[in-house]
């Protein structure tokens, strides 16, 4: 990270109300699968990004070729667009969306009501997920290189930690929490301040 990013301000607060969630994480953390479960349990809108990507990112990971910062940059803006577009209109929205660097984390929460969840996984149950997963574009060999672009979420950094490892229906009923108590984010956050991996159940690392 250079000096400048560490000098930045630490990005707002979420509103009380939150209008907007980007699920974030690699690839296989369970961004779409429980992104779903989250937006149906809430009537909410559900977006994919994978589907925002142009035709160009895609066909590169079905090729196994990582994306680059370039590569990503059209992609985040549609993201951030769209996310505009559901606060401006109040109809809430879940976007999955890997959102790997503390920058394009900024890039994304345009406003306070854009709340940033991050399924935190184990490299296993990732590496179980994506060997497991069919009729799926991303190349699973490029696992490593998303832990590599991967800054994670710092306690200043106002992205909230879930424990991805956890049972589905658990996921689920974990981010409907933080995103429908301002308390229990309020909690979550103090957690962090100790220390991304230390804030979730059995420790070890997490990505
Ligand atoms: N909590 C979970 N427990 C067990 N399996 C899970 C869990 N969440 C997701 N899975 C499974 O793991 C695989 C990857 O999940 P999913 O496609 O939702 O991840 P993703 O983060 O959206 O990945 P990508 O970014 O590559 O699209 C799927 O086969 C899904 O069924
Ligand atoms: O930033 C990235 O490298 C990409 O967004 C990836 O995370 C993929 O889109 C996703 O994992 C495949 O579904």
């Amino acid at each position: 990270m250079s000096v400048s990013e560490r000098l930045e301000p630490p990005p707002p607060p979420a509103a009380d109300e939150v209008g907007a969630v980007v699920l974030a994480g690699v690839s296989g953390c369970g961004k779409s699968t429980v992104g779903k479960m989250v937006a149906r349990r809430l009537g909410w809108a559900f977006v994919d990004g994978d589907d925002l990507h142009p035709w160009k990112n895609v066909y590169s990971m079905h090729h196994g070729r990582a994306l680059t910062d370039a590569d990503r940059d059209p992609w985040l803006e549609r993201c951030a667009d769209l996310l505009e577009n559901h606060v401006a209109n109040g109809v809430p929205v879940i976007l999955a969306c890997s959102a790997l660097k503390s920058r394009y984390r900024r890039r994304l929460r345009r406003d306070a009501e854009t709340l940033l969840i991050h399924l935190a996984c184990s490299r296993e149950e990732l590496i179980r997920r994506l060997g497991g997963r069919t009729g799926h574009f991303f190349d699973p060999s490029l696992l490593d290189s998303q832990f590599a672009a991967l800054d994670p979420p710092t306690p200043g950094d106002g992205t909230l930690l879930v424990d991805g490892d956890a049972d589905m229906e658990e996921v689920t009923n974990d981010i409907v929490r933080l995103i429908t108590r301002p308390a229990d984010r309020a909690a979550r956050l103090a957690a962090q301040g100790t220390g991304a991996a230390s804030a979730l159940p059995g420790g070890g690392e997490r990505w």
